[in-house]
């Protein structure tokens, strides 16, 4: 039997460089993990791709998926419903393969209730400032949504308490070299190599 899959939880403000630090993990990186698209009702931006960096629906859509307990966790973001679609992970990790999320604080709260095995890391920013510059640079957003955006993140790095892990996004690099050690360790846990002992140790 092969062991099931980690689901490891990437949290933080928006702007702070989940996105980026995501990406340049499935590149680069020696550590393998699929990477679950979530579901949202907001408004594609330039360069996105439906099914690729999020599955994107309406409102109505959204909330027959709900109904349909199709999904792990959702919640409300700026005005928009995002969600993680259930049946994915589930395939996923049943096959022994990693699954990444990157959610905001309260989707990841439902998830610790309902999967309390996964690793929670929350991505901080190194401050405010920096943070604001980011999304500014970003030019995704407008001066209104950056500011409520910005009311969002003070609230959300006060929840970083609720995590079991915290990395600073300086730069790239020492931010993925971070959860890449942080996933190495959790893959030694006991808990999760146990049942590969059962022969030597007994029940
Ligand atoms: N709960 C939850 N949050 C999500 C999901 N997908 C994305 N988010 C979060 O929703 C927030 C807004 O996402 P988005 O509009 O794409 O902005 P960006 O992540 O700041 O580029 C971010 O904090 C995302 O991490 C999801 O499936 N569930
Ligand atoms: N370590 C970093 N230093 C400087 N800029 C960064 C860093 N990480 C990400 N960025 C930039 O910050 C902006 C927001 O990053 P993004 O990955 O979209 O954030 P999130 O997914 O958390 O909303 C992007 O323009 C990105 O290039």
């Amino acid at each position: 039997m092969s062991t099931r899959g980690m689901l490891i939880v990437l949290s933080g403000p928006s702007g702070v460089g989940k996105g980026t630090v995501r990406k340049a993990m499935l590149k680069n990186s020696s550590i393998k993990f699929d990477y679950s698209v979530s579901m949202t009702t907001r408004q594609m931006r330039p360069g996105e791709v439906d099914g690729v960096d999020y599955y994107f629906r309406t409102n109505e859509e959204f909330e027959e998926e709900i109904k349909n307990d199709g999904m792990l966790e959702y919640a409300k973001y700026v005005d928009h419903y995002y969600g993680t679609p259930l049946k994915y992970v589930n395939q996923k990790l049943d096959a022994g393969i990693d699954v990444l999320l990157e959610i905001e604080v309260n989707g990841a709260m439902q998830v610790r209730e309902k999967m309390p095995d996964g690793v929670f890391i929350f991505l901080t920013p190194p401050d405010l400032t920096s943070l604001r510059d980011r999304i500014t640079h970003r030019g995704t957003d407008d001066e209104k949504t950056i500011d409520k955006r910005m009311e969002k993140a003070k609230k959300e790095i006060q929840m970083m308490t609720s995590y079991d892990y915290a990395v600073v996004n300086d730069k790239i690099p020492n931010a993925v070299e971070k959860i890449e050690g942080i996933i190495r360790s959790e893959h030694l846990r006991v808990a999760r190599v146990i049942d590969q002992y059962k022969k030597i140790i007994g029940d």
